[in-house]
């Protein structure tokens, strides 16, 4: 039997302590924790972060959080903040982050400490499990510390073995089930010769029954609803959630909820369209006596009156002054004379006979006051902005945008940004679902990542439908032992599944479920886990959901007429197939380019795509759809 060898087990070590994060003292323990590891205190460990943050409850927990949900780390040591004093809360933070208490370890601590000094009573610390990380606090002094860490260092092995083993488990369990994953050398880990009570561990620690394998429905209890319908049922739910004051500057991308209309006209005042003279049109072509200059932004009632035979300079967009009744371009005008400066003009002459009117914007003729501006409905655009601006209003009526959280699931994800640990894959899903509402003038928050477990699924649930109101997963929804998702929506949250399959590929085992929480009503869509499959389904579900619940009077994207560039051979499936469209001189109808492999796990086929291509679904008749069949693209991208 060889010891878990291969496995490192990775360290966090957060030194909590108000002087030291203010630079005002030195952290001395945290560093020492550290050298211990790194001298081998416990069997492979490594430190893989260390951070120092003031006493500060919420500022403990979110790196504790993170560096559980986000870094996966095995072990995480708090040193500091553990005591009576008024700052000291370190316990409070960890105690609402676990999940589970490990009194084991607590008690192990306190009495090795309390062999050594009675003052070690004094000490608040507890530690814990959250998800499969390990929290243990230490007192704040570097030899309090040590000794801590050294009375749990014998079992720390053996404890992150078990709550990692969890997941090496699962992940065997779930790469066996994903049939078109086959086994991943990474997972098959030696069990130490602890081996009948690890099993013993993982009978009650894993909560899945092995009936329940043999148990597992060998078909999905879900019909296969068509996309149309699919589409249907969220649009149902995806209800307005009310509407808020902006000011103008803030609507851009926004849906107006009421009609705004114009404060003031435009122009204010009648305005020049030309650089020339302000005339009296009765005065014919002729000779002027050129009176001064007109120029934009003078006050109107500034500007002097005009009589028979004069005439002003006047610059465009400057008001017209009292009297004139045209202006006419400088081109059509001849200097007769002008003062000793040489710059001051005293006659011209002009040359064309004016019209009443000429070269003039009468008061509101681009806006008139009162007028309708921007109907309700209209999504605010970068010139409406302008509009809005111009027309003095200085906020608008808009409809709230929906909270939306990104949640990913996996046992076998991990953040990107970091080397990949065996048997992992970086979570590519949630960058791109939050960048593809933003690119649709959205946002959504990101929820992190689900474990493989349904207390994970269920607290990383209740955490996003706290704080949105529709929770996107992507993962977990096919019929594999581990896909959790549904049942934990049901079992935990009394969620109704409104679909659980879509015939469409990619994308087939899309969920949509509504539950209460917290009495008030939430969306919740279970998109796929691969990849394309994630995204795909949201073009077709989650913007349209989103731009329902914001004001949009169409939801769905633009749909063109596209011919297909080569053969394609139809799915059983409707097929959304990814494509690059490209206009050709003598076609109006643009070209669709599939860009090759189309499986689901592929993002590369999403590379330049900027629409999917809406195939029909194979039938008797029909296998193959020759080149240069016109097929409707759906627009996923800038053109
Ligand atoms: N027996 C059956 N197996 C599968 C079926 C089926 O009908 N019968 N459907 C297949 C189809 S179609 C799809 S789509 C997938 C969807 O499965 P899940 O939604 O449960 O997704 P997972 O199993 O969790 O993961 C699938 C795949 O995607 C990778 N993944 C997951 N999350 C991420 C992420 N955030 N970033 C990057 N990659 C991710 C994961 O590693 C898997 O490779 O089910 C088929 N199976
Ligand atoms: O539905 Mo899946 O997304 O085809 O692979
Ligand atoms: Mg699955």
């Amino acid at each position: 039997m060889t010891s878990n060898e291969s496995t490192k087990i990775t360290f966090g070590i957060l030194t909590v302590s108000d002087s030291c994060s203010q630079g005002k003292a030195e952290d001395k323990s945290g560093p020492n924790l550290a050298a211990l590891i790194t001298k081998g205190i416990i069997h492979n460990g490594e430190v893989v972060l260390q951070e120092c943050v003031p006493d500060e409850k919420d500022h403990i927990k979110r790196v504790l959080e993170k560096w559980t949900d986000n870094e996966n780390v095995d072990v995480i040591l708090t040193t500091g903040g553990t005591g009576f004093s008024f700052r000291d809360v370190t316990p409070e933070a960890t105690r609402e982050v676990i999940h589970r208490e490990t009194s084991g370890m607590t008690i192990a601590m306190f009495k090795k400490s309390l062999d050594i000094t009675p003052l070690a009573m004094l000490s608040r610390a507890i530690s814990g499990i959250r998800y499969n990380t390990l929290i243990i606090n230490l007192p704040g002094s570097t030899k309090g510390s040590q000794e801590c860490l050294e009375s749990v260092a014998v079992s720390l092995p053996h404890a992150a073995a078990l709550l990692s083993d969890r997941i090496v488990q699962v992940k065997s369990t779930h790469q066996l089930l994903q049939s078109n994953m086959g086994n991943c050398p990474g997972h098959k880990r030696q069990h130490t010769h602890h081996d009948e009570h690890h099993h013993h561990h993982h009978h009650e620690n894993t909560k899945v029954d092995p009936t329940r394998v043999a148990r597992r429905a060998r078909e999905s209890p879900y019909p296969l609803i068509d996309v149309a319908t699919a589409q249907k049922i969220v649009l149902e739910h995806a209800e307005i959630l009310g509407t808020e004051m902006l000011t103008y500057v803030e609507a851009l991308d926004r849906v107006l909820a009421e009609d705004v209309f114009a404060k003031d006209p435009l122009p204010p005042f009648p305005a020049s369209i030309k650089d020339g003279y302000a005339v009296l049109a009765s005065d014919g072509a002729g000779k002027r006596q050129v009176l001064g200059t007109s120029v934009a932004g003078v006050k109107p009632e500034d500007q002097v009156g005009l009589q028979p035979g004069e005439c002003l300079r006047i610059n465009t967009g400057a008001p017209v002054p009292a009297g004139a009744d045209c202006v006419v371009q400088v081109e059509d005008t001849k200097l007769i004379q002008e003062a000793d400066d040489g710059k001051t003009e005293v006659e011209i002459e002009i040359l064309l006979p004016p019209k009443v009117g000429q070269d003039i914007r009468p008061i509101g003729s681009d806006m008139s006051q009162g007028q309708l501006v921007l109907p309700r409905g209209c999504v605010v655009s970068s010139s409406d902005l302008g509009l809005l601006a111009t027309a003095g209003v200085t906020s608008v009526l808009v409809y709230k945008f929906p909270v939306v959280s990104i949640l990913s699931t996996g046992n076998e994800i991990q953040e990107p940004g970091r080397p990949l640990e065996t048997g992992c894959i970086r979570d590519s899903n949630k960058i791109t679902l939050l960048s593809l509402v933003k690119e649709h003038g959205f946002s959504a928050l990101d929820l992190g990542i689900a474990r493989d477990d349904p207390q994970s699924v269920l607290m990383k649930l209740k955490e996003a439908l706290a704080c949105s109101d529709m929770v996107v997963t992507t993962g977990g929804v096919s019929m594999g032992e581990k896909d959790l998702l549904k049942e934990v929506l049901v079992a935990d949250l009394g969620a109704v599944i409104h679909f659980g399959r879509v015939k469409m590929k990619p994308g087939k085992p899309t969920t949509f479920a509504t539950c209460i929480f917290e009495g008030k009503k939430k969306l919740v869509l279970g998109l796929p886990g691969n990849p394309v499959s994630a995204t795909v389904t949201s073009h077709l579900y989650l913007l349209p959901a989103m731009r329902k619940m914001s004001g949009y009077a169409s939801p769905f994207g633009t749909v063109i007429k596209a011919t297909t560039d080569e053969d394609i051979v139809l799915d059983p499936r409707p097929e959304y197939h990814r494509a690059v469209l490209t206009w050709l001189p003598d076609s109006p109808v643009p070209k669709a380019v599939s860009t090759g492999n189309q499986i689901s796990s592929r993002l590369l086929s999403l590379l330049s795509a900027n629409c999917l291509m809406i195939l029909p679904g194979r039938t008797e008749k029909l296998q193959v759809l020759p080149a240069r069949t016109q097929v409707d693209a759906l627009i996923i991208a800038r053109l």
